[in-house]
């Protein structure tokens, strides 16, 4: 991801992602590291502007443009992992939730941390961090919109290892992929969709519903308050 500064996800940064996907799918790619230019955010979820006044048919667009993407993702035929050398909050973690293996370097932050913004994790983000992490642990999490740090995101399990900086990240990353190297790849993908396919199979018959849910939410005068509110912070932040 090259979105500086902190590969936040709008409309069209989700379409390259999908667009990604689908070449490496076509061109069949023995697997990826979805990985960050930047030197300490992984990536800081969805672009909040996109929730923030929009037009309706844009936050429509923007929402299925999400979902097309995360279907892609989640469903890949190559093995896929995460270098999570920077913070992942919200959807910048259900990205790293939504590969197969998923190595962080020290120091960072990471979780569904949604709650905390006065927002819902939709269900579909709340089963990916389930699948990972396990129910208790994972309702514990979601209702406290708790952001992980390295050590914690490791203990809990979100996290398979911890390397030391970006290039060892990078590394372990890159011999994970190695050790899928010799799989026979049918037989491979065909137990992860099996793994993932009631995950899929919620979200892929229940698109409409999903984005109906998502437009009456942000629309509601409340949240586009603490939107605002938010969006105020973050900027006064850097300022
Ligand atoms: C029922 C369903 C309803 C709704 C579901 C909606 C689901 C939403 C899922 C999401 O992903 S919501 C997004 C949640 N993301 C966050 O809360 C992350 C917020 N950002 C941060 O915590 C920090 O920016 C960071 C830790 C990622 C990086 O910190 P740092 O390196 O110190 O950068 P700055 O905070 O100074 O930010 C630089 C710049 O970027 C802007 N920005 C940051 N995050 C976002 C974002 N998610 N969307 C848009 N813009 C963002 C920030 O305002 C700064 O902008 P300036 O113009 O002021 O430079």
């Amino acid at each position: 991801m090259n979105r500086p500064p902190v590969n936040s996800l709008n409309t069209e940064h989700l379409e390259q992602l999908h667009r990604a996907l689908v070449r490496l799918e076509n061109e069949k790619c023995r697997g990826m590291i979805l990985s960050s230019s930047s030197p300490t955010v992984f990536s800081a979820g969805l672009d909040i502007r996109e929730m923030y006044k929009p037009e309706l048919e844009k936050a429509r667009k923007f929402w299925r443009t999400l979902q097309d993407m995360w279907l892609k993702l989640y469903s890949t035929p190559y093995p896929t992992v995460a270098a999570i050398h920077g913070h992942a909050p919200a959807g910048g973690c259900l990205l790293a939730l939504s590969c197969e293996y998923r190595v962080i370097v020290p120091n960072v932050k990471i979780g569904l941390n949604e709650t905390q913004l006065g927002i819902v994790a939709p269900q579909w983000f709340q089963d990916c961090m389930r699948n990972v992490i396990g129910e208790r642990q994972a309702e514990k999490a979601l209702i406290a919109g708790h952001m992980f740090n390295t050590e914690q995101a490791l203990q809990v399990g979100l996290v398979d290892e911890v390397a030391a900086d970006k290039a060892a990240c990078i590394a372990r990353a890159e011999a994970f992929l190695a050790s899928q190297a010799n799989l026979p790849l049918l037989a491979r993908k065909t137990v992860k969709l099996g793994f993932r396919n009631s995950t899929l199979s919620r979200l892929m018959t229940g698109r409409e519903a999903d984005t109906k849910i998502f437009i009456e939410y942000i629309f509601q005068p409340k949240v586009q308050k603490g939107i605002e509110l938010y969006l105020q912070s973050l900027s006064k932040k850097s300022g």
